[in-house]
């Protein structure tokens, strides 16, 4: 149970698990910011602060505000009108009390919400939550959608969008606030009547201009045949009988509301839907028209782009008209995901985001402007162990409660760096999906309206306390409104503009100033591309001459490379045959010891072979004088005999 006790509640700090309810002090009470501040507009990863004296004449701050949007940016006229700030809306909608057992205990005055902490001495466990409305159980759809979002539709020229959202736990009636039912239309259908009736006249049957990257590219023929045979393929997927349910739900929304065609000149619309799921922080595109029911889904990647939030290859679809509006909402809500939790049996287990984008051309100025209206199903902000979550259902409920916190942060620190007035910290928008996907709202940069559901049980008491205490810092964004309007892109198919022009309710003026215009733009095309040719020559020249430096270097390389091998190989040779030499050395001492020694042993052998010589001399002297003898002695006997 969340309960302050009164004495602490001047020193509290603000957070996104115990803010401080801006009723309770004077102090801290919302109001309006004298000066203008341009921080707010940049994205979040823009370090540098602005701000402008209201209503000031700006011509130094034209560079400030050429940087921060672009082309986006017109300084006509030099004199800057002071931007209309507001903050966020928020709104709170009780769900009709339908159980037995304990009703969480409060009371409402005016617009604000009276809690009374559990268990606690009632005069110091009073708190106090002030919204823009509150709309008791008893308040119908069309009520809550003529106070809270009717308003902030106006699809017109340089209008920026408007985010909207439905928070709350699960089974608080979120889906209900933006969807409803055949008989209740929720916020999501009622807005697709008011966009297709007060813009009817206006709107495109042709898809021929597009938003890419945020920026608007006209659409060749093959392109414009493509898109309608998408919306032909999810025609045909959802088959009979959903004509008959979107006639009833538009006599039922068009019986409840007045919608007027708006005259809105010379300007002609087109209006492209695209549907997403987050789910396990994953992104999933509702509208796919290439995968298969029950195929493994492709996660997508969300992108930034000047602090604007895209997502990369997701199918935006082209509705002509709104039985083409509710087609699509219909088969990306047959694609999304649903689980079952113990709260709620049909609980919507992911986040899904519904974006209606209006292109405005208007043919005279040929300006193109965008208003991007993105509807958000949260999914239910819930504890763990109240909605029975175990093994899937229980990694869900971690992702939603992280995304949720994430939010909760980023609204936290919008409001800080608003609050005095400078960037401290940077707004953690990356940090999920949900935040990176919604970013230009939570940066306050357009119009958010949140619309708080609270079931008013004792079971939720607590998590009813968090809803209102996130609802209470939200309230308190202030949103710095930017128009969004571009020039018409240099294309080569002013034939798109010229068609454009010719079946615009004022094109009988203007045919032949756009004739006179068609041709300078004709004859500024083709010297641009007379000029992009004879660049296109010089650099096939430069081109060529690189090529030939880059032989010579080769070439040059080469010769270096084998020059520096002779070298090293000629060091090396030297260097072994000094090795060599050094080797050999002691081996020629003892060869030459030995030779000497071989000398001296031949000599002393010739010596020998003398002295032999003389032995056998005398050797021979002896056998001589032995026969001298012998002979001697024969006779000697021969005698005797
Ligand atoms: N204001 C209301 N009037 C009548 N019925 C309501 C109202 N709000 C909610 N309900 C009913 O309460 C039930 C739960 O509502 P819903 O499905 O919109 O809850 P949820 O907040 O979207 O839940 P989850 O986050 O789990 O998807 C539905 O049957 C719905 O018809």
């Amino acid at each position: 149970m969340l309960t302050v006790p009164f004495g602490e509640m001047k020193r509290a700090q603000p957070s996104f698990l115990n803010a401080i309810e801006s009723s309770v002090d004077r102090r801290r009470r919302p109001r309006p910011i004298s000066r203008i501040r341009l921080e707010t507009l940049l994205a979040d990863d823009r370090q540098s602060c602005v701000s402008l004296p209201q209503g000031s004449t700006m011509p130094h701050a034209d560079a400030v505000l050429d940087e921060v949007f672009g082309d986006q940016y017109e300084p006509e006229g030099a004199v800057m009108e002071p931007k209309e700030e507001e903050t966020v809306k928020v709104c709170l909608r009780l769900r009709p009390y339908t159980k037995m057992g304990g009703r969480m205990s409060f009371k409402i005055k005016e617009n604000t919400l009276i809690a009374r902490c559990q268990g606690e001495n009632l005069s110091s466990s009073e708190k106090h939550y002030t919204f823009s409305n509150v709309f008791e159980d008893n308040v119908s759809q069309a009520e809550v959608y003529d106070c809270c979002i009717r308003p902030t539709i106006r699809p017109t020229l340089g209008e920026p969008g408007a985010t909207f959202l439905t928070y709350g736990t699960s089974g608080s009636g979120k889906t209900y606030t933006l969807l409803g039912n055949e008989g209740q239309p929720g916020i999501v259908p009622r807005s697709i009547e008011q966009i297709y009736e007060e813009l009817y006249d206006h709107i495109s049957t042709e898809p021929s201009l597009k938003m890419e990257c945020m920026k608007p590219i006209p659409l060749s023929d093959e392109s414009v045949l493509d898109e309608l045979r998408k919306l032909r393929t999810i025609k045909t997927r959802l088959g009979q009988g959903c004509e008959e349910s979107q006639a009833l739900i538009s006599d039922i929304i068009q019986s409840q509301h007045q919608f007027q065609p708006l005259d809105m000149g010379d300007k002609r619309v087109f209006i492209w839907i695209s549907f997403v799921e987050i789910y396990n922080e994953n992104v999933y595109d509702l509208l796919n028209l290439d995968g298969d029911y029950g195929c493994k889904r492709k996660p997508m990647k969300v992108l930034s782009n000047d602090g604007n939030a895209y997502i990369k290859g997701l199918s935006t679809l082209y509705a002509g008209t709104k039985e083409d509006a509710y087609n699509l909402l219909q088969y990306g809500l047959q694609s999304a995901t649903y689980g079952a939790t113990d709260v709620n049996s049909n609980s919507s287990r992911s986040h899904s985001i519904f974006t209606v984008t209006v292109i405005t051309h208007s043919v005279s100025t040929q300006r193109i402007s965008q208003s991007v209206y993105k509807f958000c199903d949260l999914a239910g902000s819930e504890r763990l162990k109240k909605t029975g979550t175990f093994g899937d259902r229980l990694k869900e409920a971690q992702k939603i409660n992280t995304s949720l916190l994430v939010l909760g942060r980023c609204l936290e620190t919008v409001h800080k760096n608003q609050k005095t007035k400078k960037i401290h910290d940077l707004v953690p928008v990356r940090d999920s999906k949900l935040t990176m996907i919604i970013q230009s709202a939570l940066l306050g940069k357009e119009p958010m309206t949140m619309i708080v559901n609270v079931y008013p049980t004792e079971e939720f008491y607590d998590e009813n306390l968090n809803v209102l205490n996130f609802s209470s810092i939200a309230k308190q964004i202030v949103i710095s409104k930017q128009p969004k309007i571009m020039k018409a892109p240099h294309s080569t198919r002013y034939s798109f503009f010229l068609s454009q022009a010719m079946g615009s309710p004022s094109s009988k003026i203007d045919t032949n100033q756009l004739l006179v215009e068609y041709e300078n733009l004709k004859q500024e095309n083709d010297r641009l591309i007379a000029e992009a040719e004879q660049k296109n020559a010089e650099i096939d020249c430069l081109q060529k001459k690189l090529v030939i430096q880059e032989f010579q270097l080769r070439n040059e390389l080469t010769d270096n490379f084998q020059q520096h091998f002779a070298n090293m190989e000629e060091s090396f040779q030297l260097r072994i045959q000094s090795a060599q030499e050094l080797a050999i050395l002691p081996f020629k001492h003892q060869m030459a010891s030995l030779e000497k020694k071989l000398k001296s042993k031949e000599q002393t052998i010739m010596e020998m072979e003398d002295e032999q010589d003389d032995y056998e001399r005398k050797l021979k002297a002896y056998e001589e004088e032995l026969n001298k003898y012998r002979l001697q002695q024969s006779r000697v006997r021969r005698l005797s005999v």
